[in-house]
């Protein structure tokens, strides 16, 4: 059984404007200590879908339908309190500003302690012990005294790494890393990213790691899951997406890759913009950026559509009418990766 079984999700908010569909039927799984990255453009609904399994989804907001069973237990069927115990226990999480996680009135050391004391059950003394020996193992020098640090006497980068350390104080099966890096400069982020792989390869803790960055997933992720205006469009193995894609938004998004400690290349991106999510195009949703649409396109749905097994067992899969044999063109991309990616990708190379 998978740790994390996501079924047919659906998450719509009820806007003055109309039913904004953010999260449409969508279906993944995540592997006991499997590192699984979430990719795609603003607006994708990657954030709506992390909050949904933590059942943070707040009015306008609703979960229409689906399931989300960890270890076989659906979450959205569980009351309030079963949940809560849920959220930093067994789904730890990190979210993108490291300032919004941490209160600016209690020591950072209270804070970890506090997170230790409320889900496990230490006395004060061993909380502390406890939280002195997270922040020593996420690279806080002289931890001890920096247990009574308030948050702002921190960088942000030592910010992020005592939340992870908070995040990850209660040994959860699966950890939610929202733009984990996205605030803190490139320098930085390399070095959380290593920080984030040693600690859940050291704890098996999975990890669903949301991203808009694909050097980002190529740093981290084993498999990923590309989302486009609220639906998975592809899932695969890491090597697979960065060697073969399948689908065209994939190698659209490949060509603004940019590189973990290079920000040059940030603001590149596709052409044209997502579509609007209370009324989606017709047929497939990318078709009006993608440069291989024909006519079926602006018709038909595609479905996901196994295309080949990918390392491990696990498959690869694509959105694309390309693998119902629907398209009379094809799809004629070619992809070559520079070197630099591809030792990310095979994990030779840790900056
Ligand atoms: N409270 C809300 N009210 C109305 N619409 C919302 C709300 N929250 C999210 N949405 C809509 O849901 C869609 C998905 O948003 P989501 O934040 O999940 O995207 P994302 O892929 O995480 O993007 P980003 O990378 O910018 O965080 C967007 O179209 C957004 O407008």
């Amino acid at each position: 059984m998978a740790l994390l079984e996501v079924n047919d999700l659906t998450v719509s908010f009820y806007t003055q404007e109309g039913v904004v569909t953010a999260v449409d039927n969508l279906s993944y799984t995540i592997e006991r200590g499997e590192k699984f990255g979430v990719v795609g453009e603003s607006g994708a609904g990657k954030s709506v879908t992390a909050l949904s399994l933590l059942r943070l989804i707040e009015s306008p907001g609703e979960i229409e339908s689906g399931e989300i069973l960890l270890d076989g237990d659906n979450l959205l069927e569980m009351t309030t309190e079963e949940i809560r115990q849920i959220r930093g226990n067994r789904i730890g999480m990190i979210f993108q500003d490291a300032q919004t996680a941490l209160n600016p009135v209690y020591t950072v050391g209270e804070q970890i302690s506090e997170a230790i004391r409320h889900h496990l059950e230490y006395d004060s003394e061993d909380a502390r012990e406890r939280s002195i020996e997270l922040l020593d193992q996420v690279g806080i020098p002289d931890a001890e005294n920096r247990y009574s640090d308030y948050p702002h006497e921190f960088s942000g980068g030592m910010q992020q790494r005592a939340v992870i350390a908070m995040a990850l104080s209660c040994d959860p099966d699966v950890l939610i890393a929202d733009e984990p890096t996205t605030a803190l400069d490139v320098t930085t982020e390399a070095k959380i990213l290593s920080l984030l792989e040693e600690l859940t390869d050291e704890f098996d803790t999975a990890i669903q790691l949301i991203t808009h960055d694909l050097g980002v997933v190529a740093e981290l992720c084993d498999r990923v899951m590309v989302m486009y205006a609220g639906q998975a469009v592809e899932k695969a193995p890491v090597e697979e997406l960065y060697y073969d894609p399948k689908h065209p938004y994939t190698v659209g998004l490949m060509s603004s890759i940019p590189r973990v400690g290079d920000d040059s290349d940030r603001l590149r991106t596709i052409p044209g913009a997502m579509p609007d999510l209370i009324d989606t195009p017709p047929g497939c949703s990318f078709h009006p950026r993608c440069p291989y649409a024909e006519e079926a396109c602006t018709r038909t749905e595609p479905g996901m559509i196994t295309t080949g097994d990918g390392a491990n067992g696990s498959q690869q899969s694509a959105r694309c009418l390309e693998y119902t044999n629907d398209l009379q063109h094809g799809l004629g991309f070619d992809v070559t990766i520079d070197d630099d990616l591809s030792e990310r990708v095979r994990g030779e190379q840790h900056e």
